[in-house]
């Protein structure tokens, strides 16, 4: 294949750094506003940010639609935090009218580490990831509480009060992370989704 077009959905949230690294990764990186946009691209990132503002603005955005089309016809996505939200099947502690995409079968607990840990990092062997563990940065993060069978987990957090729980999936195409590796350098997650999408082009 030629070199992959990957689309940053850039309603809101760290749209920027997702565009950065995908750069590095030496793919073609776009921001993804409109349906014509969302058209052309062979796999999409849905950052960071506020899940509920996103859910209202894919709808304000005529991206609604598009976008479930896109998913149902094998699109490869990759979500980061809200965006790991978004493409969940069930969401819990969420507006009752919160979009979910569906493209993993998984159920996430919004903002499920809490209050006093709202932010944190740590160390993260991730499956399909070599060289060592991923630093994983969570922000005001979700984990995911329920995994259909057909779901794969690459991470779950080791010890302290959230030990055990699932912080990264694959569902075919699809794959989402509770924490943000746009913001760390290492590119390895962004290389994981590339490939993803070179496989499925
Ligand atoms: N860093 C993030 O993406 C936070 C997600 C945010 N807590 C939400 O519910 O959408």
């Amino acid at each position: 294949m030629t070199t992959p077009t990957i689309g940053v959905l850039a309603l809101q949230g760290d749209v920027r750094e997702h565009l950065a690294a995908l750069t590095e990764c030496g793919v073609r990186a776009v921001g993804v506003r409109r349906p014509s946009e969302l058209a052309d691209v062979d796999g999409l990132v849905l950052p960071g940010g506020e899940s509920t503002t996103m859910s209202k603005l894919l709808a304000v955005f005529d991206l609604l639609d598009p976008l479930r089309e896109r998913i149902s016809g094998g699109l490869p996505v990759f979500g980061s935090c809200a965006g790991m939200i978004l493409l969940a099947s069930g969401i819990l502690d969420t507006r009752p009218d919160a979009v979910h995409l569906d493209a993993l079968d998984i159920t996430v607990r919004r903002n499920a580490f809490g209050r006093q840990v709202d932010s944190f990092e740590t160390d993260l062997d991730v499956t399909g990831v070599a060289g060592g563990p991923v630093r994983a940065v969570f922000i005001r993060a979700p984990w995911v509480e329920r995994t259909g069978p057909d779901v794969e987990v690459l991470g779950a957090v080791k010890g302290g009060p959230a030990d055990g729980r699932i912080v990264a999936v694959r569902q075919g195409p699809a794959l989402a992370t509770s924490f943000h590796p746009e913001v760390t350098g290492d590119l390895r997650i962004h290389r994981l989704f590339a490939e993803i999408v070179r496989e499925h082009a």
